[in-house]
């Protein structure tokens, strides 16, 4: 409600309920919005597979506007829903979410006689890469019908979408997660008015993107991105700082330096060293090897094992993340290897995982959901922040999370 609240204040003309909710609450989330927004357009996102006319009927009788139905969903559920959306006076949206020809399904339910026609990815969609304007573009010249357009969209992506024709622009998160709704409701209020203001940045490689996204969240957000999994145990910030980027991996021996710093003549800009060395009691790294890590423009180091020269280290400024610190070092023998996968603090780690560390300790990001477990972990880093909003505000957390209503049972 408060979210609503501040999305109004900030320019929105609907209110949707979204499927989320609608599950939680039910179709009292549909009143309560209705009592208390009589102006605006309720929109409840039932995203109906089946009995069409029911669930129409449902959110009808709870003051929606205009009530949503699967794109995908049978011909025979979209026309009867159509028949109850008659009935009761409502317009019935159909979304794309998932369609597997969306194109062509979105002609036929122009046929059909929808209100409405959704292109929408969908959250889990977006978290890998894909994205509504390029397939909007493409429905925008197939079709007359009224387009709506949903699937992580911003300011930027409103004004895109309403270049591309779309008429209704639903924003999510980038809205209902920001630390200002007020505001950010106003930012796409700004971009839709005035699509043609807005300039369109360009994100830079996906690698770029990935990089940008690290340095923003935490490794908390990360790792509860990742369901609690990805963290290295035993492994402290050694000298503090910010660390994101790409592993070169080294297996080492006790006593023997000779892998870990050919690693660095190996290692790009913007690698992250990591290391396992057998021994916690003779050291594998030190201050030359820093030094000559920085002059590669290496980000930093992890080392299961031993870091020796602390003080020259620490001013040096490479944020290194280790499990010991002692004086003494081995000798450079040759045994190991370099770019084999390893373990590292418990987390099986291969060249080009990503790696990042902060206060809290190192995460291990296996390269492959790269781009999905930045956008997660983005995802996570906005909620807390909204979190963090309504505890300034007075709440407590335990009230905010209804911690007592969602207990395990
Ligand atoms: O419909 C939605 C999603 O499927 C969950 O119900 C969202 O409301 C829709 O995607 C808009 O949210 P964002 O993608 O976060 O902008």
């Amino acid at each position: 409600m408060e979210i609503a609240k501040e999305a109004v204040a900030g320019g929105a003309d609907w209110i949707e309920i979204g499927t989320p909710l609608i599950k939680s609450e039910g179709m009292d989330a549909i009143r309560t919005m209705r009592k208390a927004f009589p102006d605006r357009t309720i929109l409840a996102d039932m995203k109906t597979v089946d009995t069409g006319a029911m669930e129409v009927e449902m959110a009808s009788k709870a003051g929606a506007d205009v009530v949503i139905v699967l794109g995908s969903a049978d011909d025979s559920t979209v026309l009867d829903a159509l028949r109850s959306a008659h009935k009761y006076g409502v317009r019935l949206m159909a979304d794309l979410i998932s369609a597997p020809d969306p194109v062509k399904r979105a002609v036929d339910l122009e046929a059909l006689g929808v209100d409405y026609v959704n292109v929408h990815v969908g959250i889990d969609q977006q978290m890998m890469g894909k994205d509504p304007i390029s397939i909007l573009m493409e429905i925008s010249e197939k079709v007359s019908v009224q387009l709506a357009v949903a699937g992580g969209l911003d300011a930027e992506s409103a004004a895109q979408a309403v270049r591309a024709g779309a008429r209704i622009v639903i924003v999510g998160g980038n809205i209902t997660r920001s630390d200002n709704v007020t505001e950010a409701a106003r930012k796409v209020r700004q971009s839709v008015d005035s699509p043609e203001s807005v300039d369109v940045r360009d994100r830079g490689t996906v690698d770029q993107e990935i990089r940008v996204i690290f340095r923003e969240v935490s490794t908390s957000n990360i790792s509860d991105a990742m369901h609690r999994k990805g963290a290295m145990k035993g492994i402290h910030p050694l000298v503090r700082g910010k660390m994101v980027g790409t592993a070169v991996t080294v297996q080492a021996f006790a006593g023997d330096w000779a892998k870990t710093v050919e690693a660095i003549d190996i290692a790009k800009p913007g690698d992250v060293i990591v290391i396992y060395n057998e021994s916690k009691d003779i050291a594998c790294w030190g201050g030359l090897a820093t030094l000559s890590s920085l002059n590669k423009g290496v980000a930093g180091v992890v080392i299961e094992g031993a870091v020796r020269d602390i003080d020259e280290v620490e001013n040096l400024g490479l944020p290194i993340y280790t499990s010991n610190t002692v004086p003494n070092a081995g000798d450079p023998k040759g045994f190991g290897e370099i770019n084999a996968e390893i373990t590292c603090g418990g987390q099986a780690v291969k060249p080009g995982d990503y790696i990042i560390g902060d206060e809290s300790g190192v995460v291990v990001v296996p390269k492959e959901r790269g781009y999905e477990l930045a956008r997660r972990a983005k995802e996570v880093n906005k909620t807390e922040k909204r979190l963090f909003d309504e505890i300034r505000r007075g709440g407590t957390l335990s009230e905010i999370l209804e911690l007592k209503k969602w207990e395990k049972h």
